[in-house]
């Protein structure tokens, strides 16, 4: 595995590789990885010639009380991790390689980056959104690869690759979990060992999501008041997002008729927790499919939604 902190010399070596008629696979992470990392590994092992990693804590996604400062990093672990996984380039850039002048330009998708997490986190879509607009210019990928559990990124993403016609296939993969049910995340680190009991309550909260639709309720807001209620039998958890959209496009819905996702966003301690799990009345289940199916760009299926 090749490490990079330059961008003239992973594009230089890629274009390389790309006119021998390699095919490149990209997963944008933030480093101090664990078993989800790894699964994207795996699917873009699986689908490409070359698979590139960025490890980037980029700080145009945090706020300026957020944990920019604190969030863990351990750049050797991870170059071994990835080494054992099979990829081949690992761009581990500074924060001066990737921004050498203060970034001028901002890439948004702005109603759907303020709405649920955004909400919670101002600015933080655009951040998202402008850098992994640099990283697909700096690989040139024709497949990227998100998780599952950054619902609602994977359809900002989508929506911005779709709408600037970017040439990237948009892969989100299904999210890995711990033996008790939450979601793997390098931020799970902060949790104490009190917390990190309690943080179970965030998916057997989807678990309580999924019994309600299946057993009949339709209501969006209802459901979405009786998973308040139940999150709050957790006097560590605080609910920062509970909501109950549309699965493809995040707007709200009133009953839940076609597939929704149920959307959490909660404070265990002081660390933010996310999951979601979509449901759809009788088709309700695990298979968040409808954010896994990925459009090629400037190709969106009939019917899509506005
Ligand atoms: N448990 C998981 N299963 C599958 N993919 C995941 C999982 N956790 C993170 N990812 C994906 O890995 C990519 C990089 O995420 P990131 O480096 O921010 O990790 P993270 O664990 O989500 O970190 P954080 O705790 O800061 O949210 C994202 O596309 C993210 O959705
Ligand atoms: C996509 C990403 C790497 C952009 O910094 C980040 O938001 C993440 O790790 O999910
Ligand atoms: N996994 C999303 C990156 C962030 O929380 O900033």
């Amino acid at each position: 595995m090749r490490v990079f902190a330059s961008i003239d010399e992973l594009r230089h070596t890629l274009d390389a590789l790309k006119r021998q008629g390699r095919t490149v696979g990209l997963v944008p992470t933030m480093g101090y990885l664990h078993a989800g990392h790894i699964k994207l590994v795996a699917r873009a092992r699986a689908e490409n010639d070359i698979v590139v990693v960025s490890i980037f804590v980029n700080p145009l996604q945090f706020g300026p009380a957020e944990d920019l400062s604190k969030y863990p990093r351990d750049l050797e672990r991870d170059a071994a991790m990835l080494r054992q996984a099979g990829v081949n380039f690992l761009f581990a850039p500074g924060v001066e390689d990737m921004y050498p002048r203060p970034m001028k330009t901002v890439v948004d998708v702005p109603d759907l980056g303020r709405e649920l997490e955004g909400e919670v986190r101002p600015g933080h879509f655009a951040g998202v959104a402008t850098v992994v607009s640099k990283l697909f210019n700096i690989v040139q990928p024709q497949t990227a690869y998100f998780g599952e559990k950054d619902y609602q990124q994977v359809v900002i993403i989508r929506r911005m690759v779709e709408d600037l016609a970017m040439p990237v296939r948009v892969i989100a993969v299904p999210t890995v979990r711990d033996s008790d049910g939450l979601a793997l995340s390098s931020r799970n680190v902060y949790l104490s060992p009190e917390e990190r009991r309690a943080a179970v309550i965030v998916p057997q909260t989807l678990d309580e999501a999924e019994r309600l639709v299946a057993e009949g309720l339709s209501d969006a807001r209802e459901l979405e008041a009786k998973l308040t209620a139940f999150l709050s039998c957790e006097p560590l958890a605080k609910p920062e997002v509970v909501a109950v959209r549309d699965a493809e496009t995040l707007a709200p819905v009133a009953s839940i008729e076609e597939p929704v996702v149920v959307a959490l966003f909660v404070r265990v301690g002081s660390t933010r927790l996310l999951d979601n799990r979509v449901v759809a009345g009788n088709r309700t289940g695990r298979d968040n499919k409808i954010v896994r199916d990925s459009r090629i760009a400037g190709q969106p299926g009939k019917g899509v939604k506005k």
